[in-house]
């Protein structure tokens, strides 16, 4: 048993938080919404974020990161790509002020556009520079509904620690959700991160009526650029693309309409702008950010990303879905597998 600060008290924040509390752990939920906070201390409930569910009772709400940050001997970070870095500022200063060295768990999937960092980068980066051992991303088909009903869920633990992997894993899983542990952290963050680019496509492809065909395709030949990226760019083993938080987690977040992702894709391919979809999903849209990093990669680093790259062209450059689908189909024949 642990005493855990979870950064974020969204949907998966909120879930996570309560999940472990399940777990018997001593847990805090960080937020910066006032509102919310009260309502999870007063009512146990998050419903802007999670409809018809309580959390555990045992678990505060604080608007007060120091406070949550008190003894803490695991971090886990599931804020929006956005915010990662502008907390870990403040999770620095007050390590410094305490002392205390707590693991850091990250539940984010992103990939900051700009300086094109993972999460465990961005968090080496601003809280333990040069020992990225003491960050473990946890990542995998998982969405907080259905954890939430204690449905049965399969998630990877990634460390280049070993032994921090195990400690998650042990603290983390119960009989509905069971962690696996991974060596390849940068893998299980690419993965995490990338497929909610392919999961708005798939959306994209319903909103517009294709069908199971079009899905399956789009879902193994968005793979294979994920693969790409994770393989040429940030040095991830390609196996780790097989897995849980690969393809696992693509076939979730691909079909569901639990997925903020697919949702967001299905109602810009049914001619809806990004900015009404963005205001009417009301939670983060991590693809859409993830997409910029993706693009400026692909472009400076010469990787061949065309489903990435059409997301991107039809999100923020006006490209028409009709007109992508046909370049795209109408490109130069070419082998399956190529990296
Ligand atoms: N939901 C899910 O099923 C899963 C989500 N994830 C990942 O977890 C991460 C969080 O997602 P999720 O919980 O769904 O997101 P939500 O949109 O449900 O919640 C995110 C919360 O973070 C808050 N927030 C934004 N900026 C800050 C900040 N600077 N400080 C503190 N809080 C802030 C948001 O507030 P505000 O609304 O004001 O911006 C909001 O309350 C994402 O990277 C997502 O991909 C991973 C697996 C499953
Ligand atoms: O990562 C997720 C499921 O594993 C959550 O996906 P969405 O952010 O698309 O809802």
């Amino acid at each position: 048993m642990a005493k855990i600060a979870v950064l974020g008290n969204g949907s998966w924040g909120s879930v996570l938080g309560s999940m472990l509390a399940d777990n018997g752990n001593d847990v805090v939920l960080y937020g910066n919404i006032d509102s919310v906070n009260q309502e999870i201390n007063e009512h146990h409930t998050n419903a802007h974020y999670m409809k018809n569910w309580k959390l555990n009772p045992n678990v505060p709400a604080t608007g007060n990161l120091e406070n949550a940050l008190d003894g803490a001997e695991i971090v886990l970070f599931v804020l929006p790509t956005k915010a990662v870095r502008i907390v870990a500022k403040k999770v620095r200063k007050i390590l410094d002020k305490t002392g205390a060295t707590p693991l850091l768990v990250t539940a984010t999937k992103g990939i900051e556009p700009g300086s094109k960092k993972l999460i465990s980068d961005i968090l080496t980066e601003e809280v333990y520079p040069n020992n990225s051992e003491r960050i473990v991303a946890i990542s995998g088909p998982s969405h907080a509904e259905n954890v939430a009903q204690k449905d049965l869920t399969a998630i990877a633990c990634a460390s280049t620690s070993e032994e921090n992997a195990k400690r998650v894993q042990e603290l983390f899983s119960n009989n509905y959700v069971r962690f696996y542990t991974n060596d390849d952290l940068v893998g299980v963050e690419v993965g995490g991160a990338v497929k909610n680019v392919i999961a708005i496509a798939a959306g994209i492809l319903v909103g517009k009526g294709y069908g199971d065909d079009a899905k399956a395709a789009l879902m193994t030949r968005g793979l294979a650029e994920i693969t790409r990226l994770g393989v040429k760019y940030f040095g991830a083993k390609p196996m780790t693309f097989s897995g849980l938080s690969g393809i696992g987690d693509l076939i979730v977040t691909a079909t569901s309409s639990n997925s903020r992702n697919w949702r967001a894709g299905k109602q810009i391919g049914e001619g809806k702008s990004l900015d009404y979809v963005l205001e009417n999903i009301g939670q983060v849209v991590e693809g859409a950010t993830t997409v910029k990093a993706v693009h400026e990669l692909a472009e400076e680093k010469n990787i061949d990303m065309p489903i990435s790259e059409a997301i991107y062209r039809v999100l923020y450059e006006n490209a028409d879905v009709d007109e992508e689908i046909k370049t795209m189909m109408g490109r130069n024949p070419k082998p399956e597998i190529q990296l």
